[in-house]
């Protein structure tokens, strides 16, 4: 992320593989956050903050930070044991949201796929799961997990928000009202298709505004560093990281960079992940905003809005149930180009 000037006390520290040089952050102070805060427009991400954001790329596109929420883990393990120990339970939850699943284990048959174990919530999903059901997940981690998403998404979702307003130069919230917010967890586990593999998450750039990416202490996230293509910089396991996605690049007309990553897995490591996505309303055109002057000429078909998020969601969808497993591939050469598609559609 980019925005104003860095506070004089904040001094970017080095990541594994790239010195960083960048000059520019959004505006932090420290705080010892409280349950009962109320946010005001002039509060950014740096009063929720314990420790001072770390960029981690001399691009400033990519943001991390010690969360003062932390993801419950051992709870976490424990729900995806349970499923798999039970899978009759995994096809139960499955049914809530049948069009797509809710846990995706694709990755114990299918060794060319992403090989991790996926479940995807969101406050709707949760309350359509039947309440037996429930009683039973909730014995194996379920309610913690799902408190954990509701307090990080009260705490940080609106205060990110306003800062990359700030970095578009446009104010995001007024699309950003209905709340299409999704949680994933995610287990990057030894027991899969090809235990050996080194491809825990393919590379992409995910598709609403932005993501928060809470881990386990496990390296594996790496973030492409958008002033070298091609550069991967490894993030630390024990970061929470904030990265944009390809609506808020087309929101801010290209003011606000999206940031490709992928996981790579360790032979015989678990690594667990869990993901709060953050997009716009799905009736919201996905085109620059009014008031934005575009960075540069994006297609046509962006340029007039002829996509709502909700089909341009719909379309991306279609390539990560390929990528995640769920469905065929129509050749190898698809893993690869998911996220070349996408570039084409949107800067031609
Ligand atoms: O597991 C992670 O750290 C990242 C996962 C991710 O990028 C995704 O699910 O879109
Ligand atoms: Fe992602």
């Amino acid at each position: 992320m980019k925005g104003s000037s860095l506070p004089s006390q904040i001094a970017p520290s080095p990541s594994p593989s790239n010195t960083m040089s960048a000059t520019t952050l959004p505006t932090i102070t420290t705080c010892v956050p409280s349950q009962e805060t109320v946010f005001h427009d002039e509060q950014t991400l740096g009063d929720l903050l314990c420790s001072p954001p770390k960029l981690l790329s001399s691009s400033s596109d990519i943001v991390s930070f010690d969360s003062s929420i932390k993801a419950p883990f051992d709870a976490i393990r424990r729900l995806f044991d349970y499923l798999r120990g039970n899978p009759e339970v995994a096809t139960q939850l499955n049914e809530v949201y049948p069009s797509r699943g809710i846990v995706k284990t694709a990755a114990t048959k299918n060794a060319q796929a992403d090989q991790k174990f996926t479940i995807d919530l969101s406050v709707k999903r949760n309350s359509q799961i039947p309440q037996d059901l429930h009683a039973t997940l909730a014995r194996a981690g379920f309610d913690e997990v799902m408190n954990f998403f509701d307090k990080a998404d009260k705490a940080f979702v609106a205060p990110i928000l306003s800062i990359l307003s700030e970095q578009a130069g446009v104010d995001l919230q007024p699309t950003h009202r209905d709340g299409n917010i999704n949680y994933r967890l995610c287990d990057y586990n030894p027991i899969t298709a090809d235990p050996l593999s080194d491809n825990g998450c393919g590379e992409h750039t995910d598709y609403g505004t932005f993501s928060i990416i809470f881990q386990d202490g496990t390296p594996g996230l790496e973030m492409e560093d958008s002033s070298q293509p091609g550069s991967w910089v490894q993030v630390p396991g024990d970061a929470t990281v904030v990265l944009s996605g390809w609506c808020a690049v087309i929101l801010s007309g290209g003011h606000i960079r999206a940031t490709r990553h992928r996981v790579r897995r360790i032979a015989n490591v678990r690594r667990l992940s869990a993901v709060i996505f953050v997009a716009p309303d799905l009736d919201t055109k996905l085109k620059p905003l009014s008031g934005v002057k575009a960075v540069r000429p994006f297609t046509q078909v962006i340029m007039n809005g002829v996509l709502t998020v909700g089909e341009f969601k719909k379309v991306m969808g279609k390539k990560w149930r390929r990528r995640e497993g769920n469905e065929d591939s129509d050749g190898a050469e698809d893993y690869a180009t998911q996220d070349n598609d996408i570039v084409k559609l949107v800067w031609g």
